[in-house]
């Protein structure tokens, strides 16, 4: 993790009021900054509205109300010169598939002014991939190893990752973190990745933000989140209706309890030494929120 002295204090994303209406979905008044030098994860539930909203950030799905600013330029016209210091990383295939990745690369580079092919062919050997091979005969892992590289390899200040992790088994996933935390060791790089596998934002994430039913949870300095939450555990004779209440969410056992509240220092004076606290996982914040119903209250 970075210290608070390298902190910028700009956003290299910055949105406001976005709203998406999609038939049977929207994207409901989200706003929200991705502090520039800093990794945010963007967590949330299948269907949440991850891919929609990194689109809309890429210019991809245009919103029906709000504003999106992308280092300074508004997202809907991130047109040619400036699109060279981002580099995006879809959890969709958009490549020519009957193409080798060389073949690939040879299309793509040009559009790049700051393209370092001593740096492609660096992550290509790091990754193992054969140039050679075409793209539809890559696993899922490999396809996403390629879309790193040519990502980092035209030297973005922004790097926008959708799901990038999914489908990668346990070793690469983990070299990915490192990966990523030696981008960001750049101090003018930042990262905005969303997943679903909360553990991924455990090891390298500084900010965190979560939508739910495309609706913004909270957005906060992963740290001041983890602070703040506090899973309570107690044995069942206390889980009255006063005690629901204060509770996002409760998960009853045979025995007691367990149940997330939002403010540690309340639930101190509240529940006293009655019951035992924890700190909880990103994992337990969104279990308890998205089953707690009581995400908006
Ligand atoms: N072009 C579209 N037209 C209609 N509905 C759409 C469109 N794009 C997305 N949606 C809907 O928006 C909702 C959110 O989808 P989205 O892919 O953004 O979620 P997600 O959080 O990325 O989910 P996952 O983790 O499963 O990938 C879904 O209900 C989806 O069906």
């Amino acid at each position: 993790m970075r210290t608070m002295s390298a902190m910028s204090d700009t956003n290299a994303i910055e949105i406001k009021g976005l709203t998406k209406n999609f038939d049977a979905y929207s994207l409901s008044d989200i706003s929200f900054g991705v502090p520039r030098g800093y990794i945010t994860g963007l967590i949330g539930p299948n269907g949440a509205g991850k891919s929609t909203l990194i689109k809309a950030i890429m210019g991809m799905v245009v919103p029906d109300r709000g504003s999106i600013s992308v280092l300074g330029h508004e997202a809907g016209h991130l047109k040619g010169a400036f699109k060279q210091d981002i580099g995006y990383i879809s959890d969709e295939n958009i490549y020519y598939e009957y193409l080798s990745m060389e073949q690939m690369k040879r299309i793509i580079a040009p559009f790049y002014e700051k393209w370092d092919e001593e740096l492609y062919r660096k992550y290509m050997e790091l990754f193992e991939l054969s140039p050679r091979k075409k793209i539809k005969d890559c696993s899922k892992g490999m396809k996403t190893k390629y879309s790193i590289t040519l990502a980092l390899s035209h030297h973005p200040s922004l790097l926008i990752m959708d799901e990038p992790t999914a489908g990668l088994d346990p070793i690469f996933r983990r070299e990915m973190l490192d990966l990523l935390a030696d981008y960001i060791q750049e101090e003018k790089n930042t990262i905005l990745f969303s997943t679903h596998l909360t553990t991924d934002l455990d090891r390298v994430a500084d900010y965190v933000t979560f939508i739910n039913r495309g609706r913004l949870v909270f957005s906060d300095n992963k740290d001041e989140v983890m602070e703040k939450y506090v899973i309570v555990k107690g044995g069942k004779e206390l889980l009255d209706g006063d005690i629901r209440r204060e509770l996002l969410g409760v998960r009853e056992t045979s025995v007691g309890f367990e149940g997330l509240a939002c403010d540690r220092e309340k639930a101190m004076e509240i529940f006293g030494d009655e019951v035992l606290y924890q700190r909880p996982t990103l994992e337990d914040i969104m279990y308890f929120m998205v089953k707690g119903g009581k995400l908006h209250a």
